[in-house]
């Protein structure tokens, strides 16, 4: 069965968790021919090439976009040979915390004096892109063209929902709050998994209903379009079971504070990326 071609050719390097997501989605949308870049991954599936290293890449391919998915430490060893490329498509980074200007100013060491300033834009997705559900914010430069904003928006749009922000350090929020979001939200249900085996309940069962409260909670916020704190009353009648753990968590010094310094250790983290930094 052939498949019809939607999405443009990319230069995906780096196909990880994040990488990895972002590719099942668009393979599943039609994506033109490309190139995956990554030393673990045992296929990708015709007429798509994989390559175990950026120097395997072959000089004649014509990349619509060239997407940086490495981790952040790790990126720097790819700039030499990714750069011919950003001279003839923009580069597309999701690397958490690393900048535009330092990507940009990386590409551009490892080019000819006097060559065209790489564009570089930045997004920061999350893993649910793999099933098109992904939540993926944008930042592009001034120097990036109104038609390379758009390309951005094609391909993301292809894995999910996408925002574009006008000042670069809000990123750091962002990834705190949508990009490392899913992992407090599959925390939540192992944690009442764990909690209701705890209590006594069959393994089993505890885990049934873990996963399909956050899943149908999940989906009921979507579906609904029904504000969060709404449907949170809706479940809490006055005198019952909710309010008695409400009272527990929506304590100040409980999720308010926690969450509030989770995600604040996590845009530190994000700021501390944005600069080389030693392989760990
Ligand atoms: N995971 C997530 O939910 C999200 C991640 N991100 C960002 O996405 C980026 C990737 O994260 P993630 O997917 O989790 O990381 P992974 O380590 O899972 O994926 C990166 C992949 O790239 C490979 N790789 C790196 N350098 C090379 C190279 N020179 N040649 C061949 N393969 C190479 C890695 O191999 P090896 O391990 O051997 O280096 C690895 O398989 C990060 O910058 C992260 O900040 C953004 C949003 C969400
Ligand atoms: O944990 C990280 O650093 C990456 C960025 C957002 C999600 N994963």
């Amino acid at each position: 069965m052939t498949q019809t071609t939607t999405l443009p050719p990319v230069l995906l390097v780096g196909c990880g968790n994040m990488g990895g997501a972002m590719l099942d989605g668009w393979l599943k949308e039609g994506l033109a021919p490309s190139f995956i870049i990554d030393r673990h991954r045992e296929s990708v599936p015709a007429p798509h090439h994989l390559v175990r290293s950026p120097d395997d890449v072959p000089d004649d391919f014509h990349p619509a976009m060239i997407v940086l998915a490495t981790k952040p430490q790790k990126v720097d060893a790819v700039m030499a040979a990714i750069a011919p490329f950003a001279l003839r498509a923009p580069v597309l980074s999701v690397l958490a915390g690393r900048t535009v200007a330092g990507l940009s100013d990386a590409l551009a060491d490892q080019l000819p004096a006097g060559s065209p300033v790489p564009v570089v834009i930045r997004a920061m997705p999350n893993t649910p892109c793999s099933i098109g559900q992904g939540m993926t914010v944008c930042y592009a430069p001034p120097i990036a063209t109104p038609a390379q904003r758009m390309l951005c928006t094609r391909l993301l749009r292809a894995v999910g929902d996408v925002a574009w922000i006008d000042h670069e350090d809000q990123m750091d929020m962002v990834t705190a709050i949508s990009g490392s979001g899913p992992a407090y939200v599959f925390l939540l249900a192992e944690l009442m998994e764990q909690v209701g085996v705890a209590g006594g309940l069959p393994p089993e069962l505890a885990r049934q209903i873990a996963r399909q409260t956050v899943a149908g909670a999940g989906a009921l916020m979507v579906r609904s379009g029904t504000d969060p704190a709404l449907l949170r009353r809706n479940v809490t009648s006055p005198g019952g079971t909710t309010q008695k753990a409400l009272e527990v968590l929506m304590a100040p010094d409980a999720w308010p504070a926690t969450l509030a310094t989770a995600l604040k250790a996590a845009a530190h983290r994000s700021r501390e990326l944005s600069g080389p930094q030693p392989v760990s």
